[in-house]
């Protein structure tokens, strides 16, 4: 897992460091002519200009520019407050004009065909959200210090940044609460199932699907036994729907459904309920009740997310209610549904909010995915883990795709993973599960296909 920190905390880490700052900056400077020759692939005959702001990240700039000046590189350094419009010709240019400290706006100068290395962050994006005007140059290369920052990953900070470099600069960031999640960390966290396991260990049970949308519910089931359900129980409110022969059905009426739905419910390790369900009154009713009194860690998605929501009172009182994990994994649209509005531009901090407020393990899905949990003590509302998935691609914004998510962390609820890191590891397997299918004319049933061949690839 790589530490995530937002600029207020990194500025709380630079009080507290024993260096002093001219040392740190001297560090990050070392680290950023070391990226710049990696770049350039030498130093003889190569032109850089290094673009410098008034505050600490434009000193990392001339550390930098006085580095590779000292190596036989040719360096121009550009005050950004006196810049050109267009810069003359060079191989590098670094943009060191604003880091963690940005404010505003900023419009870059244009560089031509140099490439660029973007210090800490390319300049003018928001370092909390990603955030960024017209005006921001895009990175080849981004070398930030000690620990990503949430405007990296989020947002058009992501598409801004290029490939990102963390360079250690000595600072502790050991007691972050935000990380973005690697391949190691789902390989360690995936759940193995032992040598004298039997069907009932890890079984999931699904509450999905209509005589209107039969298919979430397949996928959602398929997803959870392919994703190491041992075995999964489907009941589709009804209506009897194909799926394949592994998937054991049990019939359930179209409404009032929750006791017959859940009467082995013990036998389960996890339930996940919503996808297809539909909107009809006396599903969402029988819905609720499913989610209330379910005595297993629940994923709730899609409809079963309205259904939360579907009463005066909100989501919460449901929710908080539950005594087991609650997973829940909304879009932008259902977060809204959900919370009352959507998003705000700190993603973070509106799931963090969510969370916090519902008791339960929130994944907000998007271009990077967010999961955090509830806090554990309550004197600190926003003190809940977090989360960052960042390895999918548009492949993943497919109808369906959702469903199949839903089912993946079922499974891994079931096999007894906890609630964040079942949500943040399915979210990861099912991107590169994804991102082993062609990039264009994908079906959601492909990304299930594919997840054999991902959990094998972390083993
Ligand atoms: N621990 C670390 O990560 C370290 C990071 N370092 C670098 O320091 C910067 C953050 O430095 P800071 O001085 O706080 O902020 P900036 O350099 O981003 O800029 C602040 C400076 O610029 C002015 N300003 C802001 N926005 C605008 C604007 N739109 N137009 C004009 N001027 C603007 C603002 O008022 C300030 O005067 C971090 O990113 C790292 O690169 C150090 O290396 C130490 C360790
Ligand atoms: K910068």
């Amino acid at each position: 897992m790589i530490p995530v920190v937002t600029p207020v905390e990194m500025a709380a880490i630079d009080a507290s460091a024993p260096e002093p700052l001219d040392v740190l900056i001297e560090r990050a400077g070392r680290a950023v002519a070391a990226a710049a020759i990696d770049l350039l692939g030498g130093t003889y005959g190569r032109v850089v200009n290094v673009v410098v702001g008034k505050g600490n990240n434009g000193a990392d700039g001339r550390v930098a520019a006085r580095r590779l000046e000292a190596r036989g590189v040719k360096v121009r350094v550009i005050d950004a407050a006196m810049r050109p419009p267009v810069l003359r010709r060079s191989d590098l240019v670094i943009d060191a004009a604003y880091g963690t400290g940005f404010r505003g706006e900023w419009i870059a100068p244009e560089v031509g065909d140099a490439l660029v290395l973007a210090v800490d962050i390319p300049s003018g994006v928001d370092a909390l959200t990603g955030e960024a005007g017209a005006g921001v140059l895009p990175a080849d290369r981004t070398i930030t210090f000690q620990a990503l920052k949430p405007g990296l990953l989020l947002g058009d900070g992501a598409r801004l940044a290029g490939h990102i470099d963390v360079a250690d600069i000595g600072l502790d960031v050991s007691g972050a609460s935000q990380h973005q999640v690697t391949v190691d960390d789902v390989a360690e966290w995936w759940p193995t199932r032992a040598i004298d396991a039997h069907k009932w260990n890890g079984a999931v049970k699904v509450i999905g699907g209509s005589p209107e949308m039969p298919g979430a519910a397949v996928l959602a089931s398929t997803a959870a036994a392919r994703a190491g359900g041992s075995l999964v129980s489907l009941s589709a409110p009804g209506v009897t729907v194909a799926t394949p022969p592994e998937i054991v059905q049990r019939h359930v009426a179209a409404d009032d459904f929750s006791a017959d739905a859940l009467v082995d419910i013990h036998r389960f390790g996890a339930l996940v309920i919503g996808p297809g369900l539909g909107r009809a009154d006396e599903v969402l009713m029988a819905t609720r009740a499913c989610i209330s009194d379910a005595t297993v860690p629940v994923v709730i998605d899609g409809d079963g997310l309205f259904a939360s929501a579907w009463s005066a009172e909100g989501p919460a009182p449901l929710l908080r209610d539950r005594e087991l994990a609650t997973v829940l994994t909304p879009h932008d649209g259902e977060f809204g549904v959900l919370t009352g509005s959507p998003p705000g531009a700190d993603r973070v901090a509106s799931v963090r909010a969510a969370a916090a407020d519902l008791g339960c393990t929130l994944l907000l899905k998007g271009q990077t995915t967010i999961v955090a949990s509830p806090p554990e003590a309550e004197a600190d509302p926003l003190g809940g883990h977090v989360w960052f998935v960042t390895n999918g691609d548009q492949r993943l914004a497919t109808a369906g795709s959702g469903d199949v998510l839903a089912g993946m962390i079922g499974s891994a609820l079931a096999m007894g993973l906890d609630a964040d890191k079942a949500a943040a590891a399915s979210a990861w397997l099912h991107a590169d599960a994804a991102n082993r299918t062609p990039a264009d004319g994908l079906l959601a049933s492909d990304i299930v296909d594919a997840i054999p061949a991902a959990i094998g690839a972390i083993r």
